[in-house]
């Protein structure tokens, strides 16, 4: 496939800026070499003082079980298992220099199927995760009713969820009650927090509180676990659409897993220095 000239570290490192529902990513692409991500390289380049600034970095690699593999990083440069928006981001981007309108892409979670459909980036991010192992919990509980104040539902994406629902999402304190349910010690692996309040049989209004990074305009692992957990409850249908601080996102839970469609855009290319990557 063709690929952006992804030049190497000692001649700059090139990456792409992209936006997902408003969900905020650097991507770098290293198929045809080694990949050049680290720890410290996602922690200095999600720094938006010292280095670029995102919600998650992507790395795009060569693969032997699909057409892609995709690895994520927080901006504090923990590593994610799932990211729904930059999935379709990266989608987007390989549909546009190819002639494809089916992809495969492997994340730390298994084989994802992308295609393209009128247009629309369209993502399958597989079946939930509602056993309490898998989420994952620290203790047996029901994943229905977690034991925590405002009765959250957990869900695995590839990546751990607790969706709470509201009766009013905007006057919810995202920066205050987000972080304390991100380090409950419910949470072995801290966990992503939505607050959703269910306007309609198809239609949800979602905030977000990201592990690893804070408040962000979109989660699209977070609207997959927050339309799950609105079925599970009996709230809407498997099919709706979600209105989160940067856009609308649609999902619909099928038998094969979760799609979701939504905007992408294409902000930037760059080249980061030597003189950056070498202070790191
Ligand atoms: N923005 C991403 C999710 C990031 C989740 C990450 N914060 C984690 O640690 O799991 C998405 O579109 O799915």
């Amino acid at each position: 496939m063709a690929r952006m000239d992804n030049a190497l570290p000692d001649h700059g490192l090139a990456f792409m800026k992209w936006h997902g529902a408003g969900n905020d990513f650097v991507i770098i692409d290293s198929r045809g070499r080694e990949p050049v991500v680290t720890e410290a390289l996602a922690r200095a380049l999600g720094d938006r003082n010292r280095g670029v600034g995102f919600d998650q970095l992507a790395e795009i690699r060569d693969s032997d079980a699909a057409d892609i593999d995709l690895d994520f990083w927080n901006a504090d440069g923990s590593r994610a298992g799932a990211c729904g928006n930059a999935t379709r981001c990266v989608a987007r981007f390989l549909f546009d220099v190819t002639e494809r309108e089916a992809l495969t892409i492997r994340t730390e979670r298994g084989v994802l199927d992308a295609r393209l459909i009128e247009n629309a980036v369209h993502v399958n991010m597989g079946h939930p995760q509602t056993d309490w192992r898998e989420v994952p919990l620290a203790r047996e509980a029901d994943t229905a009713h977690l034991p925590l104040e405002g009765d959250p539902v957990a869900v695995g994406m590839g990546n751990p969820h607790a969706v709470f629902f509201v009766d009013d999402a905007e006057a919810v304190d995202v920066a205050g009650i987000g972080p304390r349910v991100e380090h409950d010690p419910l949470f072995p692996e801290r966990t992503n927090v939505e607050f959703a309040q269910v306007r309609g049989p198809d239609e949800i209004r979602m905030r977000v509180w990201e592990r690893g990074t804070g408040i962000t305009l979109a989660c699209g692992s977070g609207a997959c676990a927050t339309a799950v957990a609105a079925v599970q409850r009996g709230l809407t249908g498997r099919k709706m659409r979600m209105e989160v601080d940067g856009g609308w996102l649609a999902l619909d839970w099928r038998e094969d897993g979760v799609w979701m469609t939504g905007p992408t855009a294409h902000v930037f290319d760059a080249v980061l220095t030597p003189d950056f990557l070498g202070a790191i």
